[in-house]
């Protein structure tokens, strides 16, 4: 890789690899098996009705096994990425990370198969054998042109989807990219000079489908390590190849780049050069999309031709065109309607959708988690992002749609606001926005104080925080303890600013400060010199008031009870706020969030009012439409009991203030989450199941959060602190790396605000 785009090191990708399981992947039972009944069910004898009813009527295996949801992403290994032909063996990583991709994006569940021949009709054979076991074939790096054969073969021979990924994937996210490019720079296909690098799987691909498109076959050339295909060249030629050949004089890619609209690159690293790039037409279009290193680095492609739209394969530079745009949705549509095949309208359908995506208005909801980074249609953002949580709905949608058109759906779909509908709920909302607050924390990095950054766990969480790009962790501790716990750690403690709370100059400033605020509370002022030397919570609490840095994190050494009081003495609540807590469930499907968790024992019911906004704004601010329940033992006042009163006057409270949620109240926990139930209460504001819990107390709040993080599934984050004058985090005693970087990145990005 080059230096300059460095985001992770070798070691780092290693250790992602090797930590805890190997691999990325692990197989999980759908069904319980616990009892000897279930035994009995899932295998022997239970087994043997399902394979009955599958001899009867093949199709009933869509039914009674994973097949209809099971793709394979399989391999020889001949072209990993832009790295050649390095084996089936080690092709592994990028087909279990393609697995989990589909499972990630569009909840495909996929493996990785393996195969070890460079014989294409080996593979073809090996491939052929396991249509009972799929619901679609995704074939991956295959070099050209065995992969066309490949391809073609097992289209004619399986009666189930066979897409290679490299080709049509690519060619799908390439062509809706053009698209927009070319919308942008005001050119039509008919009229661009394009120069394609690369003859391979990928290349071909692509300039087929934007041939199909409409780019006339004389604006094409394409090169390959030999140079330039030109008509009547004879080395190295292949059909495939014959078929583009181009009648041109140039021999070569700096000689056919000169005044050219635009470059595809699918070949290697760094084989477009600065000065090829300067001899382009004007705002030229520049796709370098190999991978892991593009044709061309964007900052030197952008210092050659500040006009261009420049795209790569990667995430980490705007324009990523990647086939991970496509593929899991693509495969999720074809799925859905028990697809043939995939054909040529249904890539299109893909590529049109994509391209129309990205000129769509982002909505509210996913706006507010870029935290005012809003991506708008543009020349850095030509295509969406893959964590755009829209694609599912649109792309599968767009794309089931295309094989109804066509014919080829096997079970095509009556409703399709339902389908789409359907897809949306495949999805919670709180991953991607999950993912967007964090991209754009590295996007406006912050500072963000680690108090007790001599603990293990925090100061692993703070080397976390800077190399993940989130921000600049300003830690706090003694300075040889934490450097020699840095160096422990194998990261560089000169890259870190550490803060001594007895040597700190900013010491005299803090107990000026301190005194002047606690004066006439009691305290003298060498009580003051003390706290500030000695209690790292007031002496961060402090850096953080006097602007050294945007947030803060603390909470690992002490009970959340002692450390906020800790707090409290140099950091007011904010102006008409009430301090209080949030717990975010974060499930598959849903996301619930409970408050207040930690701080009020018996909020009043002004309180509550004030709870149930705040934290419907964090709900909309993590991508969810929020819907209040008021939590009670009593439902609508059945039983009667004396503490009603204060969740039926916020309740009131909230109708006089008409805020812009659904709220409803009182209710106990399963009439608020459970629909059938809710039912019974017709006269309900609620439009679906409740999605922020206000709970009546602090007791039943934090008994409750505290239950679910032991026992339940579902992914934890919090407390949130919400309410302080300054961005302060409380993390839990019990906090892992993971839950203090969540923490840290939430409020850097401004969502516990
Ligand atoms: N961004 C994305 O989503 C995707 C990117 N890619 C990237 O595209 C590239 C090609 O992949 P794929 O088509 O599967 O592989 P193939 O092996 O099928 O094709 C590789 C092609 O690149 C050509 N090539 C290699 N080096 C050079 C060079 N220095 N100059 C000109 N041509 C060169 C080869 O030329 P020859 O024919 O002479 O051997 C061959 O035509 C890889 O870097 C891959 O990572 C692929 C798929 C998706
Ligand atoms: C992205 C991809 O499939 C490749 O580079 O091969
Ligand atoms: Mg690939």
């Amino acid at each position: 890789m080059n230096d300059s785009d460095v985001q992770i090191t070798a070691q780092e990708a290693l250790d992602f690899h090797s930590q805890g399981r190997p691999g990325k992947i692990e197989i999980v039972a759908t069904k319980p098996m616990a009892t000897q009944r279930d035994l009995s069910l899932a295998y022997s004898p239970g087994v043997a009705v399902p394979v009955q009813a599958i001899y009867d009527d093949p199709a009933t295996a869509y039914d009674y096994t994973a097949k209809g949801n099971l793709v394979a992403v399989i391999s020889n290994g001949t072209a990993i990425l832009g790295m050649g032909n390095l084996g089936a063996l080690a092709s592994k990583p990028v087909m279990e990370g393609k697995a989990v991709l589909f499972k990630r994006f569009a909840d495909v569940d996929s493996i990785d198969i393996e195969v070890k021949t460079e014989d294409a009709q080996r593979f073809i054979d090996a491939v052929e054998l396991l249509e009972p076991t799929f619901g679609g074939i995704n074939l991956e790096d295959i070099a050209a042109p065995d992969c066309f054969i490949i391809e073609q073969t097992l289209k004619e021979r399986m009666n189930i989807p066979v897409f290679h990924d490299d080709q049509h994937g690519t060619a799908i996210i390439a062509a809706a990219g053009l698209i927009n490019a070319c919308e942008l720079t005001g050119r039509s296909l008919k009229d661009i000079k394009i120069v394609c690098n690369g003859a391979g799987a990928a290349a071909i691909a692509c300039t087929e489908l934007i041939k199909a498109m409409g780019v006339p076959h004389d604006n094409v050339i394409m090169c390959d390590r030999s140079g330039v295909i030109y008509q009547g060249r004879t080395e190295g030629m292949d059909q495939w190849k014959s078929a583009h050949a181009a009648k041109t004089t140039a021999r070569n890619l700096a000689e056919a780049i000169v005044g050219a609209d635009v470059f595809l690159g699918l070949s290697a690293a760094n084989a477009l050069s600065a000065d090829m790039v300067k001899s382009m037409a004007p705002e030229p279009i520049i796709f370098a999309m190999a991978n892991p290193d593009p044709e061309i680095s964007p900052p030197v492609a952008r210092a050659a031709r500040p006009d261009a739209i420049i795209a790569t394969g990667r995430s980490d530079f705007p324009n990523q065109v990647n086939n991970v745009l496509c593929f899991p949705f693509l495969f999720r549509g074809a799925l859905d309607v028990r697809a043939t095949t995939i054909n040529e309208p249904m890539k299109i359908a893909a590529s049109h959708a994509l391209a129309q995506l990205a000129r769509e208005t982002v909505p509210e909801e996913v706006a507010a988690a870029y935290g005012g980074m809003m991506h708008k249609f543009g020349r850095d953002y030509i295509i969406p992002s893959p964590f755009d949580p829209r694609l599912m709905e649109i792309v599968a949608s767009a794309v089931a749609k295309a094989a109804m058109d066509s014919g080829v759906a096997q079970k095509p779909i009556a409703d399709m606001n339902a389908y789409r509908a359907s897809l949306r709920a495949r999805q919670n909302p709180t991953t991607s926005v999950l993912t967007q607050v964090y991209e754009a924390a590295r996007a406006k990095p912050k500072r963000v104080i680690f108090a007790e950054a001599e603990e293990d766990v925090v100061l692993r969480a703070a080397v976390q925080f800077k190399q993940d790009g989130y921000g600049v962790p300003v830690l706090i501790g003694r300075d040889a303890r934490v450097t020699e716990k840095l160096i422990g750690l194998g990261a560089n403690p000169d890259e870190y600013e550490i803060h001594n709370s007895v040597q700190s100059p900013l010491v005299e400033k803090m107990v000026d400060r301190l005194y002047n605020r606690l004066q006439r509370r009691g305290y003298l002022r060498r009580d003051i010199q003390r706290m500030v030397n000695r209690d790292r919570n007031i002496f961060g609490a402090l850096l953080l008031q006097m602007d050294q840095a945007d947030a803060m994190i603390t909470g690992v050494t002490r009970t959340f009870g002692q450390t906020l009081r800790e707090l409290r003495r140099v950091l007011d609540a904010k102006k008409d706020a009430t301090p209080f807590g949030i717990h975010v469930m974060v499930g598959k499907t849903h996301t619930v969030f409970i408050a207040d968790t930690t701080v009020n024992e018996r909020p009043s019911a002004e309180e509550l009012a004030h709870i149930a906004e705040k934290t419907a704004g964090v709900a909309r601010r993590m991508g969810h439409v929020p819907r209040v329940a008021f939590l009670s033992f009593s439902t609508f006042g059945n039983p009667a009991g004396n503490w009603l009163n204060n969740i039926r006057d916020a309740v009131a409270i909230l109708d006089a203030r008409r805020p812009d949620f659904e709220y409803e109240g009182d209710m106990p926990p399963d009439v608020a989450l459970n629909p059938a139930l809710m039912k019974n209460y017709p006269f309900c504001r609620l439009s679906g199941p409740a999605n922020v819990l206000v709970m009546p107390g602090l007791q039943s709040a934090n008994l409750s959060a505290k239950l679910l993080r032991e026992l339940g599934g579902d992914q934890v984050i919090g407390p949130m602190l919400l309410g302080i004058e300054r961005q302060v985090q409380v993390a839990t005693m019990a906090s892992s790396t993971s839950d203090l970087v969540t923490l840290a990145v939430l409020a850097a990005a401004g969502v516990t605000e």
